[in-house]
């Protein structure tokens, strides 16, 4: 049967370049969302010599990379992200084998039930610390976020409880992790397809990408070394504070595997870093643009906390399950964004048959998250912000599809700071919500700048720069804040 089947349809190549010339710069998931409308659930295209299949299905997904994971679980040849950025041998970029096996279990430890139960101090102390600086620099608010969660994992991967003198080290990592997520469109595809490309020599046209790459690099390996190697000191003077670095070190130590696990230790708590903060930040900032954009929704959810909450105390995680509007809107902003729209390419291990068409061995493959998340066969409307569509999902059991079974990746390989993600960004914009107004800004007339909704395009997307007025809702919630702020 394989040798009469055909490859998935797609968009026709040319000799040698294959689809090359129709990858588009900017937002290539829309695109392929179109080329699915023509081709369906599995397109195929060729770039270069290697075959690219895009999942534009929830269905085609989970039939591949979910039932038959033993054969969809590896990752490609990162040449631009791993080995031109610099982000090596970290469990995100490292393929299907023992290595990423022992890291996978390291994460899946990080995050597990217990742990999570240690980590929400951290969340609840840096939530408290990021509402007072927005109290006292609300212009800076997108800042105050991303320290939030820049805070939160290094304190979980390095133990480091974050002070005003890690700025320098914020502002850095934030460039590298922002840089890799832009980085990683179009420019870093076509090097992953056809890595000589590293090579490129510098001094002839179209050398940006490679000039851009070596700045990001210099970033991201003091991201990936720089922790790590305090970690390393402080454990020799005896004050390092327990963290999943010095857990990991330790029990290499025991075990006698420090020699051999000690890189990947590194590599794997810088990982945390690229993965987990850009996503997470994305989404918050998307949270506020819907709020600033529909201030029917922002005014709604915060009824809803203070009928639960109340308006003297914080809103914590036992109040989660009981603000199914919050619930309603979170689910919308993931839907409606969609952090990381092409996942993380996953890998052909070996030639497969589906529905009749061959995949051949060592293709890329790419779900289309955001077009599973803006298909209208499963969203009425989807191109509408309508968090209401996910009140249905609770009163008819399951009919409307929860955009966290694939908003996080598939198989073996999804997401496993998923639940982390969820909590962090309901502590602090639930806080957010139940303590300060989010409004419009308005022009020189007076009148309501109303801003669109536009992101950037890469490997994982955020909203680009808006305006907004964001101010402590009454004299009760600046005591709150500041409360909160010392006591913490
Ligand atoms: C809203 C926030 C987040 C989103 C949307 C998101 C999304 C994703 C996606 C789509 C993948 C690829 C899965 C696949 O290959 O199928 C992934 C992988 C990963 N994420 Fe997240 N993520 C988020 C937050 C986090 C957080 C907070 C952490 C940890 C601190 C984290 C750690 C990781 C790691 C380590 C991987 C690689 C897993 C592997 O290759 O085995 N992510 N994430």
């Amino acid at each position: 049967r394989k040798a009469s089947a055909r490859l998935p349809p797609g968009p026709r190549p040319l000799p040698l370049l294959g689809n090359i010339h129709q990858l588009p710069k900017d937002h290539p998931q829309m695109a392929f969302a179109e080329w699915g409308k023509k081709y369906g659930g599995l397109v195929h295209a060729k770039i270069f010599g290697t075959s690219m299949l895009i999942i534009n299905s929830i269905n085609v997904a989970r039939d591949l990379m979910d039932k038959r994971s033993s054969i969809y679980s590896g990752r490609p040849r990162f040449a631009f992200v791993a080995e031109m950025l610099g982000w090596e041998n970290g469990i995100v970029v490292t393929d299907y084998n023992d290595n990423w096996r022992k890291q996978r279990r390291w994460m899946v430890e990080a995050f597990s039930k217990t742990a999570l139960t240690n980590i929400r101090p951290i969340l609840r102390r840096e939530s408290c610390k990021a509402l007072s600086s927005i109290m006292n620099s609300p212009q800076s608010w997108k800042e105050h976020i991303a320290r939030y969660t820049g805070s939160a994992v290094l304190e979980i991967a390095y133990g480091h409880q974050a002070t005003p003198e890690d700025g320098d080290f914020f502002e850095m990592s934030e460039k590298a992790t922002v840089m890799t997520a832009e980085a990683g469109s179009a420019g870093g595809m076509l090097v992953d397809f056809f890595p000589l490309l590293k090579y490129y020599p510098l001094w002839l046209p179209g050398s940006g990408f490679k000039a851009n790459a070596l700045k990001v690099r210099s970033f991201v390996r003091k991201v990936v070394e720089i922790p790590f190697n305090n970690v390393k000191k402080q454990m020799a003077m005896g004050t390092a504070k327990p963290s999943l670095t010095t857990n990991l070190l330790e029990e290499a130590y025991r075990k006698g595997t420090l020699d051999e696990d000690e890189g990947d230790i590194r590599d794997a708590a810088a990982g945390l870093y690229g993965a987990g903060t850009e996503t997470t930040n994305a989404t918050m900032t998307t949270f506020i643009l819907a709020m600033v954009i529909h201030q029917d929704v922002f005014k709604k959810v915060q009824e809803e906390i203070d009928r639960v909450v109340g308006q003297d105390r914080l809103p914590d995680v036992q109040d989660k399950d009981s603000l199914p509007y919050f619930k309603c809107v979170f689910l919308e902003v993931l839907r409606y964004l969609s952090p990381v729209p092409l996942g993380i390419p996953h890998k052909a291990s070996k030639e497969d048959l589906y529905q009749g068409y061959l995949i051949p061995k060592d293709s890329f493959i790419l779900g289309n998250i955001w077009a599973m998340a803006h298909d209208e066969e499963t969203y009425s409307q989807p191109e509408l912000f309508l968090p209401e569509r996910f009140l249905e999902m609770d009163q008819s059991d399951g009919t409307i599809l929860d955009p966290r079974t694939y908003t996080f990746g598939f198989g073996r390989r999804i997401c496993p700071g998923k639940e982390l993600a969820e909590e962090s960004i309901f502590i602090l914009i639930s806080r957010i919500i139940a303590t300060m107004n989010i409004s419009r800004a308005k022009d020189e007339k007076g009148r309501d700048i109303v801003p669109s909704f536009d992101i950037t395009s890469g490997l994982s997307c955020h909203p680009k720069p808006f305006d907004c007025v964001i101010t402590p809702r009454s004299p009760r919630a600046i005591r709150l804040i500041s409360e909160a702020a010392l006591s913490n």
